[in-house]
């Protein structure tokens, strides 16, 4: 099952970056209340990293019980470690370092530092998923919990930004990463987008999410949301791929929804 997507356009991207705060804090307050624990994909990109400000510049951050938040990350690019370059370390800096994780549950991807290749990051990141998820199996004490652990742990929200090529993570147009089936995770060696050097999450893995979210502003990117939400092909437009199992929300400017097809546009109560 995957829900078909749903959009929610925003005046500017300053408003959409506080609404996408807004919902994520709240969302992971409720995922609390009812789990104990969330985990959620982070994204980088103008809009991932400004959202994260925004939530740590909301006073309603602390209603969330960070230290029990499990992070991961969509994409990440294979530099140096403290490269400005990295997602996870522009994601410390606009949020992370300003609230009290558990380090233990922020489970970034490995870097040059580390590894020869992003195929080995990859791997690795790979590894680390699956022992999360047999973890979380191991502590199911539900009379449904499946026989074998998956891949992937339970992840409640993946965020993505997009690309004006219309790619997702580390996924581009027509390469082997946005074909790839069977992994959960790839090493990507020639990203059109700079570093060329790259690990992501493939459309399978990030097609396990119960909600994934596409954070997108800007003129720049209205033609790859238009296509995307016209149902293109994802070798073409990988942006067309992610497709949460309980809800795909596109939490999108009005400058990158000029291309929208008008049915998915919601309404407001005058019609305008
Ligand atoms: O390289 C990347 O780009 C995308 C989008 O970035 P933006 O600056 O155009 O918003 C991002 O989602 C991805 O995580 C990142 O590695």
């Amino acid at each position: 099952m995957s829900a078909d997507p749903r959009v929610s356009i925003h005046p500017d991207s300053t408003v959409l970056m506080a609404a996408i705060a807004a919902r994520l804090i709240t969302k992971l307050v409720d995922i609390q209340d009812r789990h104990g624990e969330a985990t959620v994909v982070l994204t980088g990109g103008t809009m991932g990293i400004g959202s994260l400000r925004a939530v740590a510049e909301s006073p309603a951050a602390k209603a969330v019980d960070w230290s029990k938040v499990n992070f991961w990350w969509g994409d990440e690019r294979f530099v140096p470690a403290d490269n400005a370059e990295r997602n996870a370390r522009q994601a410390h800096e606009a949020l992370l370092s300003r609230i009290p994780v558990d380090p233990a549950r922020v489970h970034v991807p490995g870097s040059t530092d580390d590894f020869g290749s992003p195929e080995e990051a990859a791997a690795d990141y790979a590894r680390r998923l699956a022992d999360a998820a047999a973890a979380e199996h191991a502590a199911d004490m539900s009379d449904d919990r499946p026989e074998h652990p998956g891949r992937l742990p339970r992840l409640d929200i993946v965020l993505l930004g997009v690309g004006p090529d219309a790619h997702v993570a580390s996924l581009f147009p027509e390469q082997a990463g946005i074909r790839e089936k069977e992994l959960t995770v790839v090493g990507v060696q020639n990203s059109p987008k700079p570093p060329p050097g790259r690990v992501s999450l493939t459309l399978p893995a990030i097609n396990t999410a119960l909600e994934v979210w596409m954070v997108v502003a800007g003129e720049d990117k209205a033609g790859a949301v238009g296509l995307a939400l016209a149902g293109a092909n994802p070798v073409q437009v990988p942006a067309a791929g992610p497709r949460g199992r309980r809800e795909t929300l596109w939490l999108i400017d009005e400058n990158a929804a000029s291309r929208v097809p008008e049915q998915l546009v919601r309404k407001g109560p005058s019609g305008a």
